[in-house]
Parts: structure tokens; C-alpha cells; sequence
């Protein structure tokens, strides 16, 4: 997995951990001695958060606990390799929780199946985290999932909402943490590319992202606007004037 990288790489990959970090400190996300379990899904995002996690207790004058979830939806025919995520969490000293679980998408009623699921998912990752009193949850969505996201919602449900980068619930019990908000699709794809992690996700014959696919492709030609549309659409949700709406 290891490989040997130039300066400019390395640079690189400096750059987005510290990102990361500035969002972890920009939130209060992480404190001292807390328990944080990473929800993995196999993907590359998921993958790239669990290594960044690990690799920032090495620097950090404080220490947290880190564990891992994986869900394996039982009667959702997609599977990852499980065992390489047991020995990439191996290498980074992470505990591994396998959690095996039904959707049970014939009694799902008029709800689509990936709604059902992931649905299903959450709830056994709050559970988890419950009973092995983790009090904050970590996710892999990234800037651009949070940018589609409020165009999804905007046109879809006439509301101005996306994805937190820090939530708490169950009163304050929980909370669900996004380490990766500051970062860009482009920016995690290079760098799981340059870390070698594969990303173990299989596709699901469910899943449908046509919509969110739609977003992106608006958003995509929203940088012909502007290069910086995608970031700029980002922080407008941080700088909403009132007074000029209606
Ligand atoms: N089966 C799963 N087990 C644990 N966590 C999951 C699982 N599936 C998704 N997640 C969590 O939910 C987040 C968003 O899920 P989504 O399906 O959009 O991820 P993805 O883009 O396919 O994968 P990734 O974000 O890891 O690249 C993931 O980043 C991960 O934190």
C-alpha cells in the first residue's frame, strides 16, 4: 500500500490532511480522549477519513480512540472485501466493527430501495455507537456531496438545507461529524490515488443516483460562471444575507 511519492505529492497530501484538521478544529469536532467511530463504507472517501484520523494522533499533543463500522446489508447484493478492510484498519490500529444487518426492502413499502437501506444502515451505526458509548460518529461526504446536496433539496423540496459538518442529536448524546467538508471530490480522488487505497466498493443494483448525478452536472457547468462556482456555492450556505430575500 505504501509508495513512494515527489515533493510535489507529498505536498500534497499534507495539504489535505491538514484540511481536514482545520474543519476538525474549525467545528470543535474532535476533543481530548474522545471515542470517535469512522463509518466506512469501503469507498475512497470512507477509506481516505479512517487514514486520516489515524495519521493526525501521530502529530496531535492529545490522543482520541479510533474504531471503525463497516454494515453489511444481508439482503442488498453488495459486498466489499472484507478482509482487506480488516487488515487496512490492522495497519492503522483501528478496531473494526462488522455489523450484519437486513433492509428488508419487500416491506419498504413506496420508499425506494437505497432510501430503505441507508436508512436501515444509520440506525445500526447509531445503534453501535450506543453500545460501545462512542459519542461522535464520523461520515465521508465531502464538499461536493454537501454542494449537491443543497441543489437536490433546493429543487427538489423548495428548502435551503444540505449536510452539516457537525450535528448533535439525540439530545447531545450523539454526534455526527464530516472531517472531510472543507474537501473537494477532485481533491479525495487524488488522494486515494496517491495512498493506493482501492476503493472495495461494488455497485449495488439499486442504487440510483440519478438525481444527484443531474446536481452535479448542473453544478459542473455552474464553473463555466465562475471556476470557483462549486467552492463559492459552498460558502454562500455560511453567508446568507436576509435582508436581500424575499
Ligand atoms: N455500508 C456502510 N457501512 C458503514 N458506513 C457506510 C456504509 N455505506 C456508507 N457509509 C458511510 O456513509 C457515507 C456516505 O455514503 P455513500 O454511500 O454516499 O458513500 P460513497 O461515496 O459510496 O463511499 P465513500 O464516501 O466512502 O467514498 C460514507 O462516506 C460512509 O461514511
Amino acid at each position: 500500500m505504501l509508495k513512494k511519492h515527489t515533493k510535489q505529492e507529498q505536498a500534497f497530501i499534507q495539504k489535505v490532511r491538514q484540511t481536514a484538521g482545520k474543519a476538525i478544529n474549525q467545528y470543535q469536532m474532535i476533543e481530548a480522549d474522545d471515542k470517535v467511530m469512522v463509518a466506512v463504507s469501503g469507498g475512497k472517501d470512507s477509506l481516505a477519513l479512517l487514514e486520516i484520523l489515524s495519521n493526525r494522533r501521530k502529530g496531535l499533543p492529545i490522543d482520541y480512540e479510533l474504531h471503525a463500522a463497516h454494515i453489511i446489508t444481508e439482503d442488498v447484493p453488495y459486498q466489499i472485501d472484507v478482509d482487506w478492510l480488516q487488515s487496512f484498519c490492522t495497519e492503522l490500529n483501528v478496531t473494526l466493527h462488522l455489523v450484519t444487518t437486513r433492509a428488508n426492502l419487500e416491506t419498504a413499502g413506496k420508499k425506494k430501495p437505497c432510501f430503505a437501506c441507508s436508512r436501515n444502515r444509520r440506525k445500526e451505526l447509531f445503534k453501535l455507537t450506543h453500545s460501545l458509548g462512542i459519542k461522535t460518529l464520523a461520515f465521508g461526504h465531502h464538499l461536493d456531496d454537501a454542494v449537491e446536496t443543497l441543489v437536490m433539496n433546493m429543487a427538489q423540496h423548495a428548502n435551503i438545507s444540505s449536510i452539516p459538518a457537525s450535528l448533535n442529536m439525540f439530545e447531545n448524546k450523539l454526534k455526527v461529524i464530516r472531517p472531510l467538508t472543507l474537501l473537494t471530490n477532485e481533491e479525495m480522488k487524488n488522494y486515494a490515488t496517491l495512498q493506493g487505497f482501492q476503493s472495495l466498493k461494488r455497485e449495488c443494483p439499486y442504487e440510483d443516483h440519478t438525481i444527484r448525478l443531474k446536481a452535479r452536472r448542473i453544478i459542473d457547468q455552474m464553473t463555466s460562471i465562475n471556476p470557483k462556482a462549486r467552492i463559492n456555492i459552498f460558502n454562500s450556505m455560511k453567508k446568507i444575507d436576509f435582508e436581500y430575500l424575499p
